[in-house]
């Protein structure tokens, strides 16, 4: 194993200060790490330089931890002090503390390293010894714990593993085979638990795959193979339909064939290069025969020219061994006797044509020895067989080879995830799904091995995320309460009885009355907002559904119980435009003593404003306020934060949008506005960091809102105000006569009384890209065709104030014609415009053009909108929108047609965590499952303490670094 080879490494090389080293831990653990403090801080000094020096050279995080530990050594309790040191002697090239102790050659060594034995460390090496993850703020897991027993118990499993894989080998003569059907013989190791650790058999090293060279390890190690668990995970790209080997063979079939082996040679061909080839004689028949089609009289005529259409074809298996020690006669011998002449065989794979006639070649295949020629369960029929992706220069075929070994040592209780759950929830044990995924009989069997380990991807990454939501609550009351929320999500509603009086009043002063969705939107996030945890709910809906309003809802809903409320959105433009709305639809309520006083604060808000501004929020003045990225700035301080809305929350990334978590509010603080319009002021003391309320414009499957934010409730809107009238959707061809069309019918609209929206993909025209139409350069001719109607221009590059009057001006009906960049599909709410010209519309992305379109057709007037572009050929991917106007539905179409990547953007699509197999598009329904899974294992066990072997499987996958920016 790696670890005695860097021990030896190490130990060989130890200089004097090492042995002073070894000398301190010795003392230390015989005083039963209890030293007197000022020994303490001898030794923990002592620590500090030798460690410091041996990690100078070393940037990994595991360095920087020990380092971090062995600083506050001297404060470490006694546990944490012998667990320190272990890794301390790991680091000096021991197995462990007690192996540092009982090294009594130690005093004799001399100094054979003149830069000092410890500074050669590998950090990877050490790595590997102590695998372990963080799991939220639980224990790290920690897989090697250097407990000496591990270490002898995993060296004896080892080779007790191999003993039996090289006697079952013996037994079936088939070392480089695999045989699907026969279950393994090894004994049940897959995960062992040993004083409350965990080690997780997939976590071996490769180490433990029998009659594997060093050569090939090392190969394996540096394409990133390093455990069982990485090669298993390399999965078949694809898998060749294996058809039964008939007459007319080609060159580059994949076949398969049953035949007798003639005979097997080791051949020395260099000094370093060997083969074994194995020929076997193989009757092949042509099924498409006349006989195969023909009535019964003529069958029998036939039969005879079918014995003719019947031929043996020769089949030269070959595999090369490189290495000197490969050429060795008893080596090839052995070789060749593990392949008997006479053995019926089943061959598969991809075969090439030779010289000679009717000999082929193969050199990626299967074998399995069959017992007799009429053997039912081996006779060739046609099953798939795995094409792998080659890696760092190993050929798949070599790939495949050592897979098969793998499975061969693979225990069958692998599986962390308990048998109930995998038989509710349909799945094969983990070890059927790797052996069906890598060596499906059929492809039915692939599907369920794949729908197995794409359940898996989901599962750990579900889990995974509840499981840390959960450590963040403090009682068990809490946790139960949460993961309720998540089982009960349809029972989780207030209805407006419940809500409070301020809010009540709110909704009357509306000057429409709330849609059925809208109502139960509310509801949710108003139950939410009671609930002794923060909320963090992510509020979704099609353009100009009305999600703005459900917000505001839910932000009076604090207000009148006597807290704070903050709006974020992404950019001035709409921060303006809520705060115009707000304040609108506070003018309607009656009683003008219970209207919330509301704040904007954004970037162009002049320094005393915003002094202001931000006293008010301190001192509680002001109970609302709406703004761009400056709410989060720390110089921002809440009296009484209780709800943090992020409106297109995408464009936020996640730690800017966790900020708002660190202005946690303190329920003892009493602002005035408790006092005055509180109707139910909570009394209890706690403090909490806010509700986050989440809002995205784009609609997205929710099996991507589950694999994007797992930890998230999600509410969707899902029906639109009434009396809207749908767009009609134009797709024209951006030539000369499409262009006059347009034209025309943008003047038609105006004369109507419309207002257009005229969206480019550019501001300037480039050289670059002669063909795209840009908004400045534009104006000018658009002016002079539209002579009579007055034109604005809006784009990103424009001064805050320049940008407001421009959209001002198109709103109040000032300029009819809006020359704009995208800068208008987020959250531009102006009903009555009526019409939106795209140019270049194949510039843009379907979700995106959706939510362009989404700025028309948001009042009473029929609007229409066209999508000009540049080819006729872009026209086709299009189509779908003008076919539907439902964002859903064509969210689904894009993630299908484009996968998640096209559909988010590159920065939210980044967000995305990998999934090696699973495919978002196509496996929704997996994912749904796995979140219901991962709720009834932790509502089984909040800590995760019943299921051991999950928290470990947990640990090991990483999932935890989600979403990081
Ligand atoms: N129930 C309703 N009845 C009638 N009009 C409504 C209703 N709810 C909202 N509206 C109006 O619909 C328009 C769109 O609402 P809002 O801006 O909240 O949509 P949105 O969901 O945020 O859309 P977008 O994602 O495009 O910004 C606004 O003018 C709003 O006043």
């Amino acid at each position: 194993m790696a670890v005695s080879t860097l021990a030896v490494q190490s130990r060989t090389t130890m200089c004097s200060s090492d042995k002073c080293l070894r000398s301190a831990l010795i003392f230390e653990a015989q005083r039963g790490y209890r030293n007197l403090v000022s020994k303490d801080m001898r030794l923990n000094n002592f620590l500090s330089s030798k460690m410091s020096t041996v990690f100078s050279r070393s940037k990994h995080k595991l360095a920087e931890k020990l380092l971090k530990e062995v600083d506050v050594y001297g404060r470490a309790s006694v546990r944490d002090r012998s667990k320190l040191l272990n890794k301390v002697s790991v680091v000096m090239g021991y197995d462990g503390l007690d192996d540092l102790i009982d090294d009594k050659g130690a005093e004799n060594q001399s100094d054979l390293h003149p830069d000092g034995g410890a500074d050669d460390f590998d950090i990877s090496l050490m790595c590997k010894q102590f695998s372990s993850i963080t799991l939220g703020s639980s224990p790290p897991i920690e897989l090697y714990d250097g407990a000496p027993s591990n270490h002898g118990d995993s060296g004896l499993w080892a080779t007790k593993i191999c003993k039996e894989f090289l006697s079952s080998s013996a037994e079936t003569r088939q070392d480089l085979q695999f045989n699907v059907d026969k279950p393994s013989t090894v004994p049940q190791h897959g995960v062992k638990q040993n004083d409350g650790l965990v080690e997780v058999m997939l976590d071996q090293s490769i180490s433990f795959i029998p009659g594997l060279s060093k050569r090939n390890s090392r190969q394996l190690e540096n394409c990133g193979f390093h455990t069982l668990r990485k090669l298993l995970q390399h999965f078949p790209r694809t898998y060749a339909d294996l058809q039964n080997a008939q007459i007319g063979i080609e060159d580059g079939q994949y076949l398969i064939f049953v035949g007798k082996i003639l005979s097997s040679r080791g051949v020395r061909a260099s000094y370093s290069l060997s083969f074994l080839e194995v020929v076997v004689a193989c009757d092949v028949v042509d099924s498409e025969s006349p006989s195969t089609s023909r009535d019964d009289g003529a069958a029998l005529e036939s039969d005879k020219a079918d014995s003719g259409r019947k031929k043996t074809v020769f089949l030269h298996l070959k595999k090369f061994f490189r290495g000197t020690r490969f050429t060795y006669l008893p080596f090839l011998k052995s070789l060749e006797e593990k392949q008997k002449v006479g053995d019926i065989v089943c061959v598969s794979g991809k075969v090439r044509i030779m010289r000679s006639k009717n000999h082929y070649e193969m050199r990626e295949y299967n074998m399995d020895v069959l017992q007799d020629e009429n053997d039912p369960s081996f006779c060739a029929q046609g099953r798939p067989y795995p094409i792998y992706p080659s890696k760092g220069g190993l050929s798949p075929n070599f790939l495949r080879d050592v897979i098969s070994r793998t499975l061969k040592v693979l225990p069958s209780n692998i599986d962390p995830i308990p048998e109930d759950l995998a038989h509710d929830f349909g799945l094969l044990c983990l070890r059927d799904a790797y052996a069906g995924i890598h060596q499906p009989k059929s492809l039915k069997e692939a599907e369920l091995a794949r729908k197995r380990l794409v359940f898996d991807e989901f599962f750990y990454l579900q889990l995974g995320r509840l499981f840390q939501m959960l450590e963040g609550l403090g009682t068990e009351l809490e946790k139960d309460g949460l993961l309720d929320k998540y089982r009960k999500s349809e029972f989780n509603l207030i209805d407006i009885d419940g809500w409070s009086m301020l809010t009540k009043k709110f909704l009357k002063a509306l000057p429409y009355s709330l849609t059925s969705s809208q109502l139960r939107a509310a509801s949710e996030i108003i139950w939410d907002l009671k609930q002794p945890v923060p909320m963090n709910r992510l509020l979704q809906g099609d353009v100009g559904c009305g999600k703005t309003v459900v917000a505001f809802l839910a932000c009076v809903e604090v207000i009148g119980l006597g807290y704070q409320a903050a709006f974020m959105v992404p950019t001035e433009l709409l921060a303006v435009q809520h705060y115009e709305q707000l304040q609108k639809l506070l003018a309607n309520m009656e009683e003008e003593e219970c209207k919330p006083s509301v704040a904007l604060l954004t970037g162009s808000t002049s320094t005393r404003e915003s002094r202001l501004i931000r006293q008010g929020l301190q001192t509680g003045d002001i109970s609302l306020v709406i703004g761009t990225h400056s709410l989060i700035a720390e110089k921002v301080e809440f009296s009484a934060l209780r709800i943090a809305v992020v409106d297109e929350q995408h464009r936020f990334g996640v730690i800017q949008r966790g900020r708002f978590n660190s202005k946690l509010y303190y329920n003892s603080i009493s602002s005035k506005l408790s006092s005055s319009i509180s109707d139910e002021s909570s009394q209890d003391n706690v403090i909490m960091a806010p509700h986050v309320l989440a809002m995205s414009a784009t609609p997205i499957p929710r099996s991507l809102a589950l694999a994007l934010y797992g930890d998230m409730s999600l509410t969707q809107i899902t029906d639109l105000p009434p009396g809207r009238i749908p767009v009609e959707t134009f797709l024209i061809e951006g030539n000369e006569p499409g262009f006059e069309k347009v034209y025309q019918m943008m003047l038609d609209e105006l004369e109507a009384g419309g207002k257009i929206y005229l969206v480019y993909p550019v501001i300037e025209q480039s050289e670059q890209l002669p063909q795209l139409r840009a908004a400045s350069a534009d104006l000018e001719t658009i002016s002079q065709k539209f002579s009579g109607y007055k034109c604005g221009l809006l784009h990103g590059k424009m001064k805050s104030d320049d940008k407001s009057e421009a959209l001002g001006l198109f709103r109040s009906g000032e300029t009819n014609i809006l020359l704009s960049t995208q800068v208008i599909e987020i959250g531009v709410d102006i009903p009555d415009a009526s019409m939106m010209v795209v140019m270049n519309a194949e510039r843009f992305g379907i979700a995106q053009l959706h939510q362009l379109r989404g700025r028309v057709g948001r009042g009473g007037r029929n609007s229409k909108c066209i999508l000009v572009a540049s080819t006729d050929s872009s026209l086709s991917r299009l189509k779908v929108l003008e076919e539907s106007s439902d964002g859903f539905y064509l969210a689904n179409m894009d993630l299908v047609m484009r996968g998640p990547g096209d559909l988010l953007g590159r920065k939210q699509s980044g967000h995305l965590p990998e999934f090696p197999i699973a495919r978002l598009d196509i496996d929704g329904n997996i994912i749904q499952e796995a979140h219901l899974a991962a709720l009834k294992i932790l509502g089984d066990s909040l800590d995760l303490e019943k299921y051991p072997n999950l928290k470990a499987e947990l640990s090991m996958r990483q999932p935890l670094c989600l979403l990081g920016d």
